[in-house]
């Protein structure tokens, strides 16, 4: 019902995903800076997969929903989404995701250091395997099947990197979709060069601590400059960035297009 505030239509939620990450951060200052907690809007944590069926079940109904929203994902090829303008760019402007290692991994594993300044991609590529996971194939599998189809790629990212005979690596991260690719491509490129690779899920916050303590050796799930700038603050100087893994990230919020009167988050106050 346009004509009605949407803030009641919705108990003024915005629907979010796990606590620790970045985006929550965005999206707290989002009620503040756009004067959103006059009317007790509220944000509510829970996880991808739960704000992905709640977007699910409202676009399925055609309901009024307004969601933590970022890119890459599939849910702005499955959903008829758009993200709302952020005119006080409270979640940053362009937003790459990096690679960190732990401090020492330069000197301790050059291999793997230099593979990690080798290995980049697009939000295209890591869609393929993005959306066959979302489609239910194991992670490990997707990765396989992108190696097997893009030889020039892995072979630039390979370029120069010595076998491993065995090498132990660990690498974590945070189970968002995005991740879970990168992650397990990763996995596989290493292992084919005779690495002994572990990855461990973990949240947001224990992935940068896991780096910052050399519990872990490295992270392909590193959102800055915004999205996980407090963690980069906060582990100043007990990480080393790499590199932008993947440009041209972003993080928002989002709803329907068929909000249509809902275009900007300014307009949820109204
Ligand atoms: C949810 S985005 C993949 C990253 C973040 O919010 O920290």
């Amino acid at each position: 019902n346009p004509k009605q505030k949407l803030g009641p239509q919705i108990n003024y939620t915005i629907t979010g995903i796990d606590a620790g990450a970045g985006i929550m951060g965005g999206a707290q200052s989002a009620l503040s800076a756009y004067h959103l907690q006059k009317d007790n809007w509220q944000l509510q944590t829970s996880s991808t997969a739960a704000m992905t069926s709640t977007l699910d079940k409202a676009i399925k109904y055609k309901q009024p929903i307004v969601i933590t929203g970022w890119q890459p994902h599939w849910m702005f090829t499955k959903y008829p989404i758009k993200f709302l303008k952020d005119p006080k760019h409270v979640f940053g402007k362009a937003e790459n995701i990096h690679t960190i290692t732990r401090v020492g991994l330069k000197k301790d594993n050059p291999a793997v250091y230099k593979f990690l300044t080798q290995f980049h991609w697009n939000a295209t590529q890591m869609s393929q395997i993005m959306l066959k996971v979302n489609a239910g194939e194991a992670p490990s599998k997707a990765a396989k099947a992108y190696i097997q189809a893009h030889p020039a790629q892995v072979k630039q990212w390979l370029s120069g990197v010595k076998a491993g005979h065995g090498k132990a690596v660990k690498f974590t991260y945070v189970a968002w979709d995005s991740e879970i690719a990168s992650t397990n491509l990763v996995k596989q490129l290493l292992e084919s060069k005779g690495y002994k690779v572990t990855i461990q899920p973990m949240e947001a916050e224990t992935m940068w601590a896991s780096i910052a303590t050399n519990a872990a050796d490295a992270s392909v799930s590193a959102w800055l400059p915004t999205t996980s700038g407090r963690y980069a603050k906060q582990y100043k100087g007990q990480f080393v960035d790499v590199r932008a893994n993947l440009h041209g990230a972003k993080t928002g919020l989002a709803v329907p297009k068929y909000m249509k009167n809902i275009n900007s988050i300014s307009d949820l106050v109204n």
